[in-house]
């Protein structure tokens, strides 16, 4: 049990690298998937389920539980780990991202946000101090700067006005973090789609020495040739022996596209908020399920798969439970999605550590391209 934060780079394989991110709380075997756990539960799953699936870490996020329960209350129940009862590392993001997206008569200037919560309208603000301080109420141990994410296509001048505010929210969500060994605060790369503002902003947080760097203002409507092209052009100016966590990516492609260009550590709602909604993520492929054309095919979703959504039904019955709206729907196909989230992710760790990735990622998407039999 390690009582500082470290990174530990195992082996690289090209660009992709295998890694150990360590911390109190345990560790992070990258290249990592975290399941997002916006309101302190990872929606349809059980802590002990997420654990047993292979999660090192889930994302919690300050928008939504500074609303709601609030930061205080958390704090005075325990902190997060206590509250939502998973005693493993929890990342949280610092909530800018969220007041852009989801709040309402926002406003946005130097000193941070104000915006009204969309759940009763009441009034808050959210500056880089006030994140921090929310992170660090709600126990987390990973934080993330304040930042501006601007959504692309956007102006070089107004990704450049976003990019530079950033750096500037670093430099005090850094500061107001202070020295906390076994936690980090990571520095957010901004820079749109502007290969020198990305170097720029990549450049001016790597000296301002952060534990960790994520890699933000992606997966925001891009096509993928653009945050791939972003990538190739940010990971090389970010410290090798840094962790490097790729904001809100993405599918199973997005991932080992990724991974081959030097990301650690992912996360995006699309396995649970997919599986909620009937789309499997198997290994030959996408299967939606509300398909009529599974109604009546005894066969399961994946006769290799020991998850119960393939082990103890039917393609026919998770059809009918979808149809239905039946709540065990969504419990069964978040349990698939994870569950093939997590083999992905050791897949890649173990090709990386034999040197084989690249065959890996050729056949891993080869499979999918053969498409549902
Ligand atoms: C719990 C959700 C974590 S990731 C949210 C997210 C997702 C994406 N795509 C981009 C950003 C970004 O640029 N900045 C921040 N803080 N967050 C982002």
């Amino acid at each position: 049990m390690t009582e500082k934060f470290t990174f530990t780079l195992h082996a690289t394989d090209g660009m992709a690298r295998r890694g150990t991110v360590s911390m109190p709380r345990g560790d992070i075997r990258t290249p990592a998937f975290m399941p997002v756990g916006t309101a302190g539960t990872v929606k349809a799953m059980y802590p002990g389920q997420v654990r047993e699936l292979g999660s090192d870490i889930i994302l919690g996020n300050t928008y939504h539980l500074m609303l709601r329960p609030g930061a205080e209350r958390v704090a005075k129940l325990g902190g997060l780990h206590v509250f939502a009862n998973w005693p493993h590392p929890i990342l949280t993001d610092s909530g800018g991202f969220q007041v852009m997206s989801l709040a309402q008569l926002r406003k946005l200037d130097e000193n941070g946000v104000t915006f009204q919560s969309h759940i009763d309208g009441r009034r808050y603000e959210l500056t880089p101090e006030r994140s921090i301080e929310i992170q660090g109420l709600l126990d987390s141990d990973i934080q993330m700067q304040l930042d501006e994410c601007v959504a692309l296509p956007s102006s070089e001048a107004e990704i450049e006005r976003a990019m530079r505010l950033s750096l500037r929210w670093a430099e005090r969500s850094k500061a107001a973090f202070g020295e906390q060994p076994g936690k980090a605060v990571f520095g957010i790369v901004q820079g749109g789609d502007v290969p020198r503002l990305r170097i720029a902003s990549a450049e001016a947080l790597r000296d301002m020495d952060f534990k960790g760097y994520s890699i933000g203002g992606l997966a925001v409507g891009e096509p993928q040739h653009v945050m791939l092209e972003i990538l190739s052009i940010t990971t090389p100016v970010l410290p090798a022996e840094k962790p490097r966590y790729l904001m809100g990516v993405g599918t199973p492609d997005d991932i080992l596209e990724s991974v081959a260009r030097g990301v650690d550590m992912f996360d995006c709602v699309m396995p649970t908020r997919a599986g909620r909604h009937g789309l499997a993520f198997t290994r030959f492929g996408k299967v939606n399920l509300k398909n009529a054309r599974h109604a009546e095919d005894h066969r399961p979703l994946d006769e290799a798969s020991d998850c119960p959504a393939s082990r103890d039904y039917s393609r026919a019955y998770l059809h009918h439970l979808f149809k239905a709206n039946e709540t065990l729907a969504a419990m069964l196909l978040t349990w698939n999605n994870l569950a093939y989230y997590q083999q992905l992710m050791a897949g890649i760790r173990g090709a990386i550590d034999e040197r084989r990735f690249e065959d890996f990622r050729l056949a891993t998407k080869a499979g999918w391209a053969r498409g549902d039999i």
